[in-house]
């Protein structure tokens, strides 16, 4: 391995490697070594016999390492800061100019403190510039998003839950120039009591984490990523996350008088409906990409296994030459050719991200923008099994039950057959109404550090010995 060392004068020395920054202790000193990840370091000076290094460290937040070389050393000094900026920031331009939106009653209501006092501190140690907007209403952030500079900002900070990036999606959608808008990469910084995005950006072991979401931002690269136009009694609105009927439903919007329980609503929404054992009736058409599931297994392990050149957006995006909305096209199609599905189910989820809460991997298989919304039916199924359904539903076990039909569609038509019920459009109440949905390939941009959704344990992956029903 490559080592590029700094001697210090007091005897420690700042060792960076390929992969890390390590702060060794003078010999004979028992203080442990500090080891830093790369893409934890955010900014590197040299000045005359100073040397100063800033990161971004777990619990800590931004935290300054200094030290000292000899007059000598001057020179080697200015060179190992240079490389290891170069090294930190790897195709990535360091110093973004970004806008912060920030909802002060987003979940706990402490959006404002830890803005305050973790990711702005981290911003000012990578020298990143920050305008704020805090969000004063509903829909504040859709109007943010119409009237969006897109030449002032290099990305968008949304430091809440999933709602704020609906509203800014939606407001993009009304912006002059939208497809412009939508490339204004969007990183989430989780302070919502919904943090989906950032669990799928991140994963489950950093998706509620700060320093790492802040460091997303900072070193995250543009990734294109998939949006879906809504249809409803000839209006268009925009989802980038989820659509959801049925059981999943009732136990998220159905449950909000019981928030005061926290994320235990949704545990009590599920057992309520394995009390009620209620189904709902749809009538479902889908115009089809792909419904084999070890295809479509085989197609994300493939995709796992891509560069990253191949995966992101150049720094600048490309040049958007249309700024124009794209066209609904397949709005108007006749869908008797399409794939039909009346029945009654336990839930009907849409998807394009692979978590939709920390408990359950809906969409195991879903890419950012392979062009399809993936879609999960799921069948009645006994009370017994419904218990069990939810074993290792973290890590997408459900994806290989039969009874859990799975789809990509580049568009679907629902119709509920009943008359009462919640229909949830990322997270929000909507009509519950018929509804067209299609996907426009990578209209949107997010921020991410490894340019797919970020999966642990996914079980999708592997197929089972023996089939599940
Ligand atoms: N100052 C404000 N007053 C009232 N509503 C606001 C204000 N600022 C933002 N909102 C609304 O807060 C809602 C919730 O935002 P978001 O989903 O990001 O956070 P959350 O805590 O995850 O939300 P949820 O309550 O949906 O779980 C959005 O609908 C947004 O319009």
């Amino acid at each position: 391995m490559i080592e590029n060392t700094l001697q210090l004068e007091s005897g420690a020395a700042l060792v960076c490697t390929e992969a890390s920054l390590s702060v060794r202790p003078p010999p004979g000193k028992s203080k442990p070594k500090l080891n830093i990840p790369l893409k934890r370091v955010l900014w590197a000076y040299a000045n005359g016999t100073s040397v100063e290094v800033h990161a971004a460290v777990d619990k800590r937040g931004a935290v300054k390492i200094e030290g000292k070389v000899p007059d000598a050393k001057q020179a080697d000094a200015q060179e190992w800061v240079a490389g290891l900026m170069e090294a930190a920031y790897d195709g990535v331009k360091p110093q973004r100019r970004f806008l912060a939106i920030v909802n002060p009653i987003g979940g706990p209501g402490k959006a404002a403190s830890i803005f305050k006092k973790i990711v702005e501190p981290i911003l000012r140690a990578a020298r990143c510039s920050c305008d704020t907007i805090f969000t004063e209403y509903y829909l504040h952030a859709k109007k943010v998003g119409a009237e969006l500079d897109i030449d002032a900002f290099d990305a968008i900070l949304s430091v809440s839950g999933d709602g704020i990036v609906h509203e800014l999606y939606n407001g993009m959608a009304e912006h002059k120039y939208p497809r412009k808008a939508f490339r204004m990469p969007i990183a989430p910084i989780p302070a919502g009591s919904g943090n989906g995005l950032s669990l799928n950006l991140l994963g489950l072991k950093d998706g509620q984490n700060i320093v790492a979401a802040t460091v997303n931002a900072i070193k995250g690269r543009p990734m294109p990523v998939d949006v879906c136009s809504v249809v409803q009694g000839g209006k268009r609105s925009f989802s980038y996350m989820s659509q959801c009927l049925g059981l999943m439903a009732d136990l998220d919007l159905g449950t909000e008088h019981l928030r005061i329980l926290g994320s235990n609503r949704f545990v009590y929404g599920y057992v309520r409906g394995i009390v009620t054992h209620k189904t709902y009736p749809f009538s479902i058409s889908i115009r089809e990409k792909d419904s084999d599931k070890h295809k479509m297994a085989n197609d994300l392990r493939e995709q796992l296994t891509k560069s990253p050149d191949e995966l992101f957006l150049s720094d600048l995006g490309p040049e958007v030459e249309d700024s124009s909305l794209p066209a609904l096209l397949y709005a108007d199609e006749d869908d008797s050719e399409w794939t039909k599905i009346e029945e009654a189910v336990s839930y009907f989820y849409g998807g394009k991200c692979a978590y939709v809460s920390r408990d359950l991997m809906q969409f195991p298989v879903c890419m950012p923008n392979d062009g399809a919304v993936d879609l999960a039916i799921q069948r009645k199924l006994p009370r017994g099994e419904m218990v069990t359904a939810m074993d290792s539903a973290e890590h997408g076990r459900l994806y290989w039950r039969e009874s859990n039909l799975y789809y990509k569609a580049v568009a679907y038509r629902l119709k509920p057959l009943n008359k009462q019920g919640y229909l949830s459009i990322d997270g929000e109440k909507f009509p519950f109404k018929e509804f067209h949905v299609e996907v426009h390939q990578g209209l949107g941009t997010m921020l991410s550090c490894y340019g797919h959704y970020r999966t642990e344990r996914n079980e999708a992956l592997t197929a089972p010995k023996s089939k599940s029903k």
